[in-house]
């Protein structure tokens, strides 16, 4: 499979501030990654250099096998879009799409203007008369019908209510099934997105700490729960994320395949198996405990 993004020691500072630090990975084509982490973590920065908005203080770092910076080959290839995206405030919704259309070679007009019913945004209004979720409407629509090969998505839906987040994922998935490229998602609301993530890459204080197949992922931790002395035998011994206490029940979430032999051994206790979602899994491994220990709530 060939490499979108190719990053090796990837390194930006600003003064004292390391904002990513030392990191490596690659970005294959024709997969969803979700770059994912805490406030300030380092992502927007990495989708800076990715898009060549500002260089790289240290490290390597190739985009469809070239560098990017002023590199119209590759930057043809990519779109954009952010959550403070600037759009030129006196244009109308149709003259923007219209002048999109002129700039990412993919641009499909049609769905394009499909995207706007579904979206409901008035065509004729213009940009500084939109509400904050319209404005981001105007974003995912020129995201997704840019069709471009690599695909960015930073926290685009500022604004967006539920309904309109939903439809994005929607379209997202059903676009890419017909027209597979590379997407990269940046966001915070890991769980609704998790369904169509396909690899995660997170990033703690500038640096990669996950870089991992999301299934796979998924399938490192989960959850048990039990009278709180079954629940402690079972758990002795194994590395425990979190450790809830009811009364006499107690919930614990412990790192680990849940392999035949574990399932069996829960089951020959009376204990109930639960999965961990991602975004339970990805704040265990980014919280600030300075150990993963148990924590108890009484
Ligand atoms: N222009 C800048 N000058 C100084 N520091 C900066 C600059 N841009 C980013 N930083 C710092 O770099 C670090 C990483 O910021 P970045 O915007 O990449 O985080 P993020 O993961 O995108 O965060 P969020 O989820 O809050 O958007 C932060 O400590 C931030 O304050």
């Amino acid at each position: 499979m060939s490499k979108v993004v190719e990053a090796q020691r990837l390194t930006k500072t600003y003064g004292k501030v390391t904002a990513v630090d030392q990191v490596s990975f690659a970005i294959e084509e024709n997969k969803i990654y979700g770059l994912l982490g805490r406030n300030g973590a380092g992502k927007t920065t990495i989708m800076q250099m990715i898009t060549a908005q500002i260089f790289a203080t240290s490290g390597e770092l190739l985009v469809f096998g070239e560098q990017p910076y002023e590199n119209n080959r590759v930057l043809g290839k990519i779109c954009f879009v952010k959550e403070s995206q600037k759009y030129p405030e006196g244009l109308r919704v149709a003259d923007m799409l219209d002048l999109s259309g002129s700039f990412f070679p993919n641009w499909d007009r049609e769905y394009a203007s499909a995207l706007v019913e579904d979206f409901r945004l008035p065509l004729k209004r213009r940009i500084k008369a939109l509400s904050r979720g319209m404005h981001s409407a105007l974003g995912i629509i020129i995201g997704l019908a840019s069709r471009a090969p690599l695909t960015i998505f930073d926290e685009p839906y500022l604004g967006l209510d539920a309904v309109a987040r939903s439809l994005f994922y929607d379209r997202l998935i059903e676009d890419y099934a017909e027209h597979p490229r590379t997407i990269v998602l940046s966001t915070h609301l890991i769980d609704e997105v998790s369904r169509i993530l396909e690899h995660i890459l997170v990033i703690d204080q500038g640096r990669l700490i996950i870089d991992e197949e999301a299934d796979a992922l998924r399938e490192r931790a989960f959850t048990i729960v039990g009278t709180a002395s079954k629940v402690d035998a079972f758990t002795a011994g194994r590395e425990i994320l979190e450790r809830k206490a009811f009364g006499s029940l107690a919930e614990t979430t412990l790192l680990g395949h849940l392999d035949t032999d574990t399932r069996r051994q829960a089951e020959t206790l009376g204990l109930e198996l639960a999965p961990i979602s991602l975004q339970q899994l990805i704040v265990h491994l980014t919280s600030e405990r300075p150990e993963r220990k148990a924590v108890e709530v009484l």
